[in-house]
């Protein structure tokens, strides 16, 4: 979901891990030339998920040690689904109440599908949507709520540790 804290627990997560982090919608904007919101608006949503889509792909195939922060609606597209259930990919929902999300996005205005005016009826019908395809998809949850940024990072580096994904720290 848009504000789940997926690109500043990503961010923690991937110094925690000493590996390199990648925000998908920064690579899209980056190779776009301009921001995400202007997209939509000169070209629509599916454009922009055509590109989204490549973006995702592409650094899926990569071989490196990445944490990958993806754009909350990346679950949409099946093949985006595809990619991130590739041998050696872990994904992490970070689940976040339609409340909290709310609160933490309520002053957003890069965020296209936020600005009309109903924000929260808006995130409503997108968890709606979404819930089942991040069940889905996930190989680990962690619920985000009210917890601090540093104890989400410890709960997902205890899940990994776990699944035997990462080496517990010595
Ligand atoms: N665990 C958390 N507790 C409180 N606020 C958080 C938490 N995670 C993220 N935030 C805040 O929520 C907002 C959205 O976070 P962000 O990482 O940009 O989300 P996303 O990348 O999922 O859209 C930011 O203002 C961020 O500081
Ligand atoms: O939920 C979505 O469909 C989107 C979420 C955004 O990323 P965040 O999850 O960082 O908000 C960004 O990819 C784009 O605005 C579309």
């Amino acid at each position: 979901m848009p504000g789940s804290g997926k690109s500043t627990v990503g961010r923690q997560l991937a110094r925690s891990l000493n590996w390199r982090f990648v925000d998908s919608d920064v690579e899209i904007e980056r190779q776009l030339g301009h921001s995400i919101r202007e997209h939509f608006e000169r070209f629509g949503e599916a454009s922009f998920r055509d590109v989204e889509q490549a973006v995702i792909v592409q650094l899926i195939a990569s071989t490196e040690s990445l944490v990958l922060a993806t754009g909350g609606g990346a679950v949409l597209r099946p093949a985006n689904r595809a990619a991130l259930h590739s041998p050696g990919c872990q994904v992490v929902y970070l689940r976040t109440q339609v409340e909290d999300l709310l609160r933490r996005l309520r002053h957003d205005t890069q965020r296209p599908l936020l600005q009309g005016t109903d924000p929260g009826a808006r995130l409503r019908e997108l968890f709606t949507v979404r819930d089942p395809l991040y069940r889905e998809v996930a190989h680990h949850t962690v619920d985000t709520g009210r917890l601090p940024v540093h104890t989400v990072v410890n709960l997902i580096l205890m899940q990994l540790e776990l699944g035997g994904t990462v080496c517990p720290a010595v």
